[in-house]
């Protein structure tokens, strides 16, 4: 441990000191990580490292450093992902996020098939069904004139359409807004950013994590732990929809199939499935099997059960995230707001019942560069987009030892005046966005979704939901700043970060 606290210095690389056994938790805990990255990005500059309890964390932000960690080497020396202080770890781990080497390359060539263009296609109706939904809860808003959380409804939408996507359920979330399901989601990533003494613990001392796992998973139960809850809720679905075996375009069918033919020669998925699952797996140095050998191997149960889990709450919290930030900001900037009002009347003329697709969503641009701004200004899972070093190595000139954690200082690249200036980044300007000064930034530069073949799998499918769903809101409705909107938002930081109080917004009838 003692030499662990000397690593950054002994390679040369500058950072906030740390403190023994806690490394540089106490900054992190007092101002939160947003905070202290600001405070660390001025003093230390683009790369430097710190310690979060006794892990070492190496930001960097230099774009072709960036290239190597997450591209390059990433199958040959950075395979591994954050470690979660509570989790099982990152050997045989079942689900996508932690899993590592070829465990991992398995899992995302037999997941990336759910999010392909066809089966955006298949899933559009069940989307625009709970879109739907949306505009009548806003209706009955619109009509009372009241101040609302529209973050709280937004999850009832996403947590809506996860279910109906990704299990074939109908959970009703927006109407029934104390279901459960939706209940259970909310209080687990709640809990997650509370950091109670158990999680302290086994973020100081994770040499000890197989028992932090155990005791988290005992404690849970003793005290009814929302994910044990969930995790129940899934199995329940799994076995009736082995029974039943529906023939239904969902991610539990497309699993079913793949966990029953673990191991079988003659099994393909669909051609139609195989047009994002190339690019995510079997293309990098060093990689042999290719995707689709890798994906007769199959699933496992616990792995079909542990990734339905990671679906089901990353479906959920994101995308519900990602439009209550769009909601503030268009609040706060009516200009922007009826710039992209008079696009969608002019793509979707005299059509208050328009059902947006797959493709038509994509042809309006002011609302692409408006999510993308948004996304720019709000990250919402910067913490996730880091990779543990599997092999030592030389990136750049800078050797990193076998354990490191490279992370990409996304929000510090989105707030980087030299690919966003020179008007100040922190201004919200979706022209910021436009194909001229687009083609002038280096890519890098915005990552919301991570980078590399392991970047955000469901990002296709968060775009359309968010798309379809500010589509049609802004066709029939105007979003309205209150005086009970918390300006700036406060952000709670826990798995995602997200607006701690809420979004307080009104909404009126467009042709009223
Ligand atoms: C606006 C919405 C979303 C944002 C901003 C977001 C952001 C991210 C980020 C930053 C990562 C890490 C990427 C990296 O390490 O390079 C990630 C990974 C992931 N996301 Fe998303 N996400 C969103 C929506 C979704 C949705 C809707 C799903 C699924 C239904 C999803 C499933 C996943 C999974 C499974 C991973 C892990 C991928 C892997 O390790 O192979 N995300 N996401």
């Amino acid at each position: 441990r003692k030499n662990r606290y000397n690593l950054f210095k002994r390679m040369g690389i500058n950072g906030p000191a740390p403190a023994f056994l806690i490394g540089n938790f106490y900054d992190m805990y007092k101002y939160g990580l947003l905070k202290c990255w600001e405070k660390w990005r001025n003093e230390y500059g683009g790369m430097y490292g710190y310690y979060e309890g006794p892990q070492p964390i190496l930001v960097i932000t230099d774009p072709e450093m960036i290239k190597q960690v997450f591209v390059k080497d990433l199958f040959s020396n950075f395979s591994g992902r954050r470690i979660f202080p509570m989790g099982r770890g990152p050997k045989h781990n079942p689900d996508i996020i932690q899993s590592e080497g070829q465990d991992w390359k398995r899992i995302r060539a037999l997941s990336s098939p759910f999010f392909s263009g066809v089966r955006m296609k298949e899933m559009s109706p069940l989307i625009n069904n709970s879109v739907g939904k949306l505009l009548n809860v806003l209706e009955e808003k619109a009509n009372a004139g009241t101040t609302f959380d529209i973050y709280s409804v937004y999850q009832g939408l996403t947590m809506e359409v996860i279910c109906a996507c990704a299990f074939g359920t109908d959970l009703d979330a927006q109407v029934d807004t104390k279901h459960p399901v939706l209940l259970k989601a909310r209080e687990l990533f709640l809990r997650v950013s509370q950091r109670n003494a158990l999680q302290i613990a086994a973020f100081l001392l994770p040499e000890l994590r197989p028992l932090w796992f155990r005791l988290g998973r005992k404690l849970g139960e003793i005290f009814n732990n929302p994910f044990i809850y969930l995790r129940e809720h899934i199995r329940h679905i799994i076995q009736m929809r082995r029974s039943q075996k529906l023939d239904r375009v969902d991610f539990i069918n497309l699993m079913l199939s793949a966990t029953e033919h673990a191991n079988d020669a003659s099994f393909t998925m669909t051609s139609d499935d195989s047009d994002t699952a190339d690019q995510s797996t079997g293309t990098s140095s060093g990689d042999k099997e290719t995707s689709s050998s890798l994906r007769k191997k199959g699933m496992t149960n616990e792995e079909m059960e542990a990734n339905l889990m990671i679906f089901l709450l990353a479906g959920y919290e994101t995308t519900s995230t990602a439009l209550a930030y769009t909601s503030y900001r268009l609040a706060l900037n009516p200009d922007v707001q009826q710039k992209l009002q008079v696009e969608i009347d002019e793509y979707f003329p005299d059509d208050d019942d328009m059902c947006p697709t797959y493709n038509s969503v994509q042809k309006l641009p002011y609302l692409d560069m408006v999510f993308s701004e948004v996304l720019r200004l709000h990250s919402i899972a910067p913490p996730i987009i880091a990779r543990r070093c599997t092999k030592a190595c030389t990136v750049k000139g800078v050797d990193i030892p076998e354990g490191v954690m490279v992370m990409a200082d996304s929000v510090g690249l989105h707030m980087d005046k030299k690919y966003w200036g020179p008007e100040d980044p922190a201004i919200f300007s979706p022209d910021r966005f436009l194909p001229e000064n687009k083609a002038k930034r280096d890519p890098i530069a915005w990552m919301p979704f991570g980078h590399g073949p392991r970047n955000c799998v469901g990002m296709r499918f968060a775009l359309m939901e968010a798309k379809f769903a500010l589509t049609r809101l802004l066709k029939k409705y105007t979003i309205h700043k209150t005086d009970e909107l918390q300006i700036p938002l406060q952000i709670r930081e826990g798995g995602t970060f997200v607006p701690k109080d809420g979004v307080m917004v009104s909404v009126s009838k467009r042709n009223e």
